[in-house]
Protein backbone atom coordinates (compact mmCIF):
# COMPACT_ATOMS: atom_id res chain seq x y z
CA UNK A 1 0.00 0.00 0.00
CA UNK A 2 1.35 3.49 -0.37
CA UNK A 3 1.07 5.49 3.29
CA UNK A 4 1.67 8.92 2.89
CA UNK A 5 2.48 10.95 6.41
CA UNK A 6 2.34 14.24 6.96
CA UNK A 7 3.65 15.69 9.59
CA UNK A 8 7.17 13.97 11.21
CA UNK A 9 7.14 15.09 14.77
CA UNK A 10 7.09 12.54 17.47
CA UNK A 11 4.39 10.36 16.37
CA UNK A 12 5.04 11.38 12.46
CA UNK A 13 8.77 9.92 13.00
CA UNK A 14 7.79 7.00 15.55
CA UNK A 15 5.28 5.52 12.83
CA UNK A 16 7.28 5.86 9.48
CA UNK A 17 10.66 4.32 11.53
CA UNK A 18 8.06 1.48 12.63
CA UNK A 19 6.22 0.84 9.22
CA UNK A 20 9.30 0.95 7.87
CA UNK A 21 10.90 -1.95 10.19
CA UNK A 22 8.09 -3.93 9.11
CA UNK A 23 9.29 -2.97 5.23
CA UNK A 24 6.61 -3.97 2.91
CA UNK A 25 5.15 -0.49 2.42
CA UNK A 26 5.59 2.52 -0.03
CA UNK A 27 6.23 5.35 2.47
CA UNK A 28 6.00 9.52 1.46
CA UNK A 29 6.08 12.19 3.57
CA UNK A 30 5.35 15.61 4.02
CA UNK A 31 6.22 18.26 6.13
CA UNK A 32 6.56 22.65 7.31
CA UNK A 33 10.33 22.15 7.10
CA UNK A 34 11.42 21.64 3.82
CA UNK A 35 15.61 21.33 4.50
CA UNK A 36 14.29 19.17 7.38
CA UNK A 37 11.66 16.93 5.39
CA UNK A 38 14.26 16.21 2.86
CA UNK A 39 16.84 15.30 4.98
CA UNK A 40 14.48 13.23 7.02
CA UNK A 41 13.58 11.34 3.34
CA UNK A 42 17.22 11.19 2.46
CA UNK A 43 18.18 9.09 5.65
CA UNK A 44 15.21 6.58 5.47
CA UNK A 45 15.28 6.29 1.48
CA UNK A 46 11.72 7.37 1.12
CA UNK A 47 10.23 10.07 -0.92
CA UNK A 48 9.36 13.47 -0.12
CA UNK A 49 6.79 15.78 -1.15
CA UNK A 50 6.80 19.90 -1.07
CA UNK A 51 3.20 20.14 -0.41
CA UNK A 52 0.73 18.09 1.51
CA UNK A 53 -1.44 18.09 -1.49
CA UNK A 54 1.10 16.19 -3.64
CA UNK A 55 1.78 13.83 -1.18
CA UNK A 56 -1.93 12.86 -1.25
CA UNK A 57 -2.36 12.45 -5.08
CA UNK A 58 0.58 9.46 -4.58
CA UNK A 59 -1.45 7.86 -1.74
CA UNK A 60 -3.90 5.20 -0.86
CA UNK A 61 -3.57 6.15 2.94
CA UNK A 62 -2.77 9.22 4.18
CA UNK A 63 -1.90 9.73 8.09
CA UNK A 64 -2.36 12.90 9.29
CA UNK A 65 0.40 12.95 12.16
CA UNK A 66 0.37 16.93 12.85
CA UNK A 67 -1.18 18.89 15.89
CA UNK A 68 -4.97 18.99 16.45
CA UNK A 69 -5.05 22.61 16.20
CA UNK A 70 -3.37 22.40 12.68
CA UNK A 71 -6.07 20.10 11.16
CA UNK A 72 -8.43 22.62 9.68
CA UNK A 73 -5.85 24.40 7.61
CA UNK A 74 -4.47 20.93 6.37
CA UNK A 75 -8.00 19.46 5.63
CA UNK A 76 -8.28 22.69 3.87
CA UNK A 77 -5.38 22.32 1.70
CA UNK A 78 -5.58 18.63 0.75
CA UNK A 79 -9.31 18.85 0.27
CA UNK A 80 -8.94 18.65 -3.52
CA UNK A 81 -6.27 16.34 -3.83
CA UNK A 82 -8.53 14.10 -1.37
CA UNK A 83 -11.30 14.02 -4.20
CA UNK A 84 -8.95 13.11 -6.76
CA UNK A 85 -7.28 10.62 -5.25
CA UNK A 86 -9.93 9.14 -2.79
CA UNK A 87 -7.23 7.60 -0.42
CA UNK A 88 -8.33 6.55 3.00
CA UNK A 89 -7.44 9.25 5.51
CA UNK A 90 -6.56 8.53 9.28
CA UNK A 91 -6.00 10.59 12.09
CA UNK A 92 -4.05 10.18 15.00
CA UNK A 93 -4.95 13.42 16.84
CA UNK A 94 -6.26 13.36 20.70
CA UNK A 95 -9.80 15.12 21.02
CA UNK A 96 -10.84 15.11 17.24
CA UNK A 97 -13.76 12.90 16.34
CA UNK A 98 -14.99 11.00 13.36
CA UNK A 99 -17.64 13.57 13.43
CA UNK A 100 -15.49 16.41 13.87
CA UNK A 101 -13.20 15.22 11.23
CA UNK A 102 -15.65 14.57 9.15
CA UNK A 103 -17.02 18.48 9.04
CA UNK A 104 -13.72 19.40 8.83
CA UNK A 105 -13.24 17.86 5.56
CA UNK A 106 -16.27 18.43 3.98
CA UNK A 107 -16.39 15.59 1.92
CA UNK A 108 -19.91 13.26 2.04
CA UNK A 109 -17.69 10.02 0.69
CA UNK A 110 -14.45 10.77 2.72
CA UNK A 111 -13.59 7.11 4.30
CA UNK A 112 -11.85 8.24 7.80
CA UNK A 113 -10.15 6.32 9.95
CA UNK A 114 -9.35 7.28 13.69
CA UNK A 115 -6.55 5.38 15.41
CA UNK A 116 -4.55 6.50 18.81
CA UNK A 117 -1.29 5.29 18.90
CA UNK A 118 0.98 5.95 21.63
CA UNK A 119 5.61 7.20 21.80
CA UNK A 120 6.12 3.72 22.14
CA UNK A 121 5.49 3.29 18.33
CA UNK A 122 9.07 4.17 17.82
CA UNK A 123 10.25 1.12 19.49
CA UNK A 124 7.46 -1.54 18.09
CA UNK A 125 5.89 -1.35 21.29
CA UNK A 126 3.05 1.36 20.94
CA UNK A 127 -0.49 -0.11 22.38
CA UNK A 128 -2.88 1.42 19.89
CA UNK A 129 -6.95 1.63 19.30
CA UNK A 130 -8.59 2.13 15.79
CA UNK A 131 -12.18 2.91 14.98
CA UNK A 132 -13.61 4.09 11.48
CA UNK A 133 -16.31 5.66 10.00
CA UNK A 134 -19.26 4.07 8.68
CA UNK A 135 -17.68 4.54 4.90
CA UNK A 136 -14.77 2.50 5.63
CA UNK A 137 -15.41 -1.40 4.71
CA UNK A 138 -14.49 -3.97 7.55
CA UNK A 139 -12.10 -5.27 5.42
CA UNK A 140 -10.17 -1.98 5.01
CA UNK A 141 -9.82 -1.60 8.57
CA UNK A 142 -8.72 -5.46 9.05
CA UNK A 143 -6.21 -4.14 6.67
CA UNK A 144 -5.15 -0.91 8.41
CA UNK A 145 -5.35 -2.36 11.54
CA UNK A 146 -2.83 -5.07 10.54
CA UNK A 147 -0.60 -2.52 8.79
CA UNK A 148 -0.42 -0.70 12.39
CA UNK A 149 0.15 -4.32 14.13
CA UNK A 150 4.05 -3.16 12.21
CA UNK A 151 4.44 -0.55 15.66
CA UNK A 152 2.90 -2.72 18.07
CA UNK A 153 -0.56 -4.29 19.53
CA UNK A 154 -4.21 -3.00 18.25
CA UNK A 155 -7.30 -2.75 19.50
CA UNK A 156 -10.41 -2.45 17.53
CA UNK A 157 -12.81 0.05 19.81
CA UNK A 158 -15.79 1.94 19.65
CA UNK A 159 -15.42 5.48 19.30
CA UNK A 160 -17.00 6.65 22.29
CA UNK A 161 -14.42 4.54 24.29
CA UNK A 162 -11.74 6.61 22.49
CA UNK A 163 -11.26 9.29 25.42
CA UNK A 164 -10.56 6.52 28.38
CA UNK A 165 -8.35 5.22 25.99
CA UNK A 166 -5.89 8.55 25.04
CA UNK A 167 -5.80 8.30 29.23
CA UNK A 168 -5.03 4.16 29.56
CA UNK A 169 -2.38 4.32 26.19
CA UNK A 170 -1.99 7.17 24.27
CA UNK A 171 -1.33 9.73 27.39
CA UNK A 172 -0.38 7.48 29.81
CA UNK A 173 3.36 6.89 29.16
CA UNK A 174 3.73 10.47 30.22
CA UNK A 175 2.58 9.35 33.72
CA UNK A 176 5.00 6.29 33.50
CA UNK A 177 7.91 8.59 32.78
CA UNK A 178 6.96 10.66 35.73
CA UNK A 179 7.12 7.89 38.66
CA UNK A 180 10.00 6.58 37.04
CA UNK A 181 11.21 9.98 37.42
CA UNK A 182 10.07 10.22 41.00
CA UNK A 183 10.94 7.21 41.71
CA UNK A 184 14.46 7.45 40.49
CA UNK A 185 14.49 11.33 42.45
CA UNK A 186 14.13 9.25 45.44
CA UNK A 187 17.15 7.24 44.92
CA UNK A 188 19.00 10.28 44.13
CA UNK A 189 18.14 11.67 47.82
CA UNK A 190 19.72 8.28 49.55
CA UNK A 191 23.03 8.69 47.18
CA UNK A 192 22.64 7.07 43.96
CA UNK A 193 23.56 8.98 40.89
CA UNK A 194 20.55 10.05 38.94
CA UNK A 195 21.47 7.70 35.76
CA UNK A 196 21.68 4.55 38.02
CA UNK A 197 19.04 5.18 39.74
CA UNK A 198 16.99 5.78 36.44
CA UNK A 199 18.15 2.82 34.70
CA UNK A 200 17.54 0.55 37.62
CA UNK A 201 14.21 1.93 37.90
CA UNK A 202 13.43 1.47 34.22
CA UNK A 203 14.48 -2.23 34.12
CA UNK A 204 12.58 -2.91 36.81
CA UNK A 205 9.40 -1.19 35.37
CA UNK A 206 9.80 -3.73 32.25
CA UNK A 207 10.65 -6.61 34.20
CA UNK A 208 7.60 -6.14 36.44
CA UNK A 209 5.03 -5.61 33.76
CA UNK A 210 7.16 -8.37 31.30
CA UNK A 211 5.90 -10.96 34.79
CA UNK A 212 2.27 -9.59 34.95
CA UNK A 213 1.57 -10.20 31.28
CA UNK A 214 3.22 -13.72 31.62
CA UNK A 215 1.74 -14.39 34.84
CA UNK A 216 -2.45 -13.01 33.39
CA UNK A 217 -3.43 -12.50 36.95
CA UNK A 218 -4.46 -9.44 39.58
CA UNK A 219 -1.83 -6.94 39.76
CA UNK A 220 -2.93 -7.17 43.60
CA UNK A 221 -1.65 -10.60 43.65
CA UNK A 222 1.86 -10.00 42.24
CA UNK A 223 2.36 -7.16 44.73
CA UNK A 224 1.09 -9.60 47.50
CA UNK A 225 3.94 -11.92 46.50
CA UNK A 226 6.46 -8.91 47.17
CA UNK A 227 5.24 -7.51 50.42
CA UNK A 228 6.11 -9.75 53.02
CA UNK A 229 4.56 -9.84 56.33
CA UNK A 230 6.19 -6.97 58.23
CA UNK A 231 8.18 -6.61 55.66
CA UNK A 232 9.60 -3.23 53.94
CA UNK A 233 7.23 -3.09 50.73
CA UNK A 234 3.94 -3.61 53.09
CA UNK A 235 5.27 -0.41 54.68
CA UNK A 236 6.19 1.34 51.58
CA UNK A 237 2.56 0.33 50.22
CA UNK A 238 0.88 1.64 52.87
CA UNK A 239 2.81 5.10 52.85
CA UNK A 240 1.63 5.64 49.52
CA UNK A 241 -1.73 4.99 50.02
CA UNK A 242 -2.01 7.18 52.38
CA UNK A 243 -0.22 9.97 50.77
CA UNK A 244 -3.42 9.46 47.92
CA UNK A 245 -1.54 7.08 45.00
CA UNK A 246 -4.60 5.62 43.45
CA UNK A 247 -6.81 8.95 43.84
CA UNK A 248 -3.74 10.73 42.14
CA UNK A 249 -3.85 8.45 39.24
CA UNK A 250 -7.53 8.54 38.90
CA UNK A 251 -7.75 12.50 39.07
CA UNK A 252 -4.98 12.37 36.39
CA UNK A 253 -6.96 9.80 33.95
CA UNK A 254 -10.22 12.27 34.76
CA UNK A 255 -8.52 14.92 33.62
CA UNK A 256 -6.65 13.73 30.26
CA UNK A 257 -10.71 12.48 29.26
CA UNK A 258 -12.24 15.90 30.18
CA UNK A 259 -9.31 17.62 28.03
CA UNK A 260 -10.39 14.95 25.20
CA UNK A 261 -13.54 15.99 24.94
CA UNK A 262 -12.63 19.55 25.46
CA UNK A 263 -10.75 19.52 22.40
CA UNK A 264 -13.52 18.15 20.08
CA UNK A 265 -16.19 20.35 21.18
CA UNK A 266 -13.65 23.00 20.27
CA UNK A 267 -13.73 22.75 16.43
N1 LIG B 1 3.12 12.75 21.11
C1 LIG B 1 2.42 11.65 21.46
O1 LIG B 1 2.84 10.85 22.33
C2 LIG B 1 1.11 11.34 20.78
C3 LIG B 1 0.54 12.23 19.90
N2 LIG B 1 -0.64 11.92 19.27
C4 LIG B 1 -1.19 12.84 18.27
O2 LIG B 1 -0.25 12.92 17.23
C5 LIG B 1 -0.32 14.17 16.59
C6 LIG B 1 1.10 14.74 16.41
O3 LIG B 1 1.68 14.89 17.69
P1 LIG B 1 3.27 15.03 17.82
O4 LIG B 1 3.93 14.09 16.86
O5 LIG B 1 3.57 14.90 19.27
O6 LIG B 1 3.47 16.53 17.33
P2 LIG B 1 4.80 17.23 16.77
O7 LIG B 1 4.63 18.69 17.01
O8 LIG B 1 6.01 16.55 17.31
O9 LIG B 1 4.74 16.95 15.19
C7 LIG B 1 3.88 17.62 14.33
C8 LIG B 1 4.50 17.62 12.96
O10 LIG B 1 3.61 18.26 12.06
C9 LIG B 1 4.34 19.21 11.27
N3 LIG B 1 3.41 20.22 10.79
C10 LIG B 1 2.90 21.30 11.43
N4 LIG B 1 2.08 22.00 10.62
C11 LIG B 1 2.08 21.34 9.43
C12 LIG B 1 1.43 21.57 8.19
N5 LIG B 1 0.63 22.61 8.01
N6 LIG B 1 1.66 20.70 7.18
C13 LIG B 1 2.48 19.64 7.35
N7 LIG B 1 3.12 19.37 8.50
C14 LIG B 1 2.92 20.21 9.53
C15 LIG B 1 5.37 19.73 12.23
O11 LIG B 1 6.39 20.41 11.53
P3 LIG B 1 7.30 21.53 12.33
O12 LIG B 1 7.95 20.78 13.46
O13 LIG B 1 8.23 22.01 11.29
O14 LIG B 1 6.31 22.56 12.82
C16 LIG B 1 5.82 18.41 12.87
O15 LIG B 1 6.69 17.71 12.01
C17 LIG B 1 -1.23 15.05 17.45
O16 LIG B 1 -2.46 15.20 16.77
C18 LIG B 1 -1.39 14.29 18.74
O17 LIG B 1 -2.69 14.44 19.32
C19 LIG B 1 -1.28 10.72 19.46
C20 LIG B 1 -0.76 9.81 20.32
C21 LIG B 1 0.47 10.04 21.07
O1 LIG C 1 -0.94 15.20 24.77
C1 LIG C 1 -1.60 14.98 23.76
O2 LIG C 1 -2.61 15.68 23.47
C2 LIG C 1 -1.22 13.84 22.84
C3 LIG C 1 -2.32 12.85 22.64
C4 LIG C 1 -1.91 11.60 23.35
C5 LIG C 1 -0.55 11.86 23.74
N1 LIG C 1 -0.15 13.05 23.41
Amino acid sequence: MKIGIIGIGNMGTAIVDGLLAEGSHEISVASLDLPALHEFAKQRNISAYDTNGELVLHSDLVILAVKPKVFPEVLEEIRVSLQLQKPILLSIAAGLTLDVLSQLVKLDEQKIVRLMPNLAAKVGESVSAICANHLVEKEELTEIAEIFSAIGSVYEIEEKDFSTFVALAGSSPAFVYSFIDSLAKSGVMYGFPKDLATEIVTKTLIGSAKLLLEENCHPQQLADRVASPAGTTIAGLLALESAGFANAVHKGVEAIIKRDKEMSKKN
